[in-house]
């Protein structure tokens, strides 16, 4: 028996033995495994979402998108990015002057005017991943909001989605003392600048609702940029047009008549006093050359379409 026990501990010994005299062999492993992920994601945007209080991964990996396919109103877009790269470039300035290294942005505007795009872009251009959280879903409390913020995605851009719901949900808790499962104006903050913030971090907030937020929100550190990602424009509609058919319409002529059918439908008048303008979205435009890809005049023909229609009660 005990000539048993003694094979079995020089066994075990033998083996701890081999282990660590291999040691080398499990740090090449997980390194080359790390290697081969990063390798798989090269050029790709990794998309986290959040399942119970875990960030995973959304679907897999998307190709990045190119920021030239976003397309916002003129200048928009350099300014953003250059604040951003700007803002990456000084981590030290922060670091030696006891400054959180944080950055946070607000864009507003309408649905489909491409602010969800435009930060996946921002993402790919800067090599980062987005962590999205929808605040207006219901079971994204205030806790669990501070907690997935303390364990962020290495090198990723945080998407907090209507901001709104925040502000909304403050009105609903104070009139009646419930919040209804979902993330408050205090839990909002908190999780911009609070213990669980984490040190390091860019932000991303969206809303439809602008007139809905409170100006708290805008302090450094919270919101240090604030940007209108707005209805088209005749320089995003032009713009749009060549992303197209610039390659069939070389000498422009088709795009002009196109803005000009947009002209003729009021698309990009001034408001006039008691007449609300008609606007479009570079979503819809984008719609209307999908369905007429390689067809510029059925674009042309089918603009009208892009005014938005009041839908009509049921009878
Ligand atoms: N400015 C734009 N440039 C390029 N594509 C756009 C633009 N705006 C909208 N799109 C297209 O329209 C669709 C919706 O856009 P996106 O989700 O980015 O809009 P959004 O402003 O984030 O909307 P929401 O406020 O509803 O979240 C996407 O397929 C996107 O490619």
């Amino acid at each position: 028996m005990s000539q048993y026990v003694l094979l079995n501990s020089l066994t075990l010994a033998s083996v701890y033995l081999w282990l660590w005299w291999h040691r080398h062999i499990f740090e090449d492993i997980f390194t080359e495994a790390r290697g081969l992920a990063l390798q798989a994601n090269e050029g790709k945007t990794v998309v986290y979402s959040v399942r119970n209080f875990d960030w995973v991964p959304l679907g897999v990996p998307r190709r990045k998108r190119p920021l030239a396919s976003v397309v916002l109103d003129e200048g928009v877009k350099e300014n953003i990015v250059n604040d951003a790269r700007d803002f990456l470039a000084r981590r030290q300035w922060y670091v030696d002057r006891g400054i959180p290294y944080r950055r946070g942005y607000l864009l507003y505007g309408p649905p489909g005017s491409g602010k969800s795009s435009f930060i996946q872009a921002l993402a790919g251009e800067l090599d980062y991943s987005v962590a999205m959280i929808n605040l207006s879903e219901i079971g994204v409390t205030d806790d669990k909001l501070a907690f997935l913020l303390t364990k962020l995605p290495e090198r990723s851009i945080v998407l907090l989605e209507d901001a709104d719901s925040a502000f909304v949900n403050r009105k609903r808790r104070d009139a009646d003392g419930y919040s209804g499962g979902t993330v408050t104006f205090s839990g909002l903050l908190n999780a911009l600048d609070g213990l669980s913030a984490g040190e390091e971090r860019i932000a991303f907030l969206t809303t439809n609702h602008i007139e809905l937020l409170d100006p708290a929100l805008i302090r450094p550190g919270r919101v240090d940029m604030m940007v209108r990602i707005g209805e088209a424009t005749r320089y995003q509609a032009a713009q749009m047009w060549d992303r197209f058919y610039g390659d069939v319409d070389q000498d422009g002529v088709n795009r002009e008549r196109f803005l000009v059918r947009l002209d003729e439908l009021g698309l990009f008048r001034e408001a006039i006093e008691g007449v609300a303008p008609v606007r479009t979205s570079t979503a819809a435009i984008q719609g209307l050359f999908l369905f007429n890809k390689n067809d510029m005049e059925g674009a042309i023909n089918m603009a009208e379409g892009l005014i938005p229609q009041k839908l009509e009660p049921e009878p």
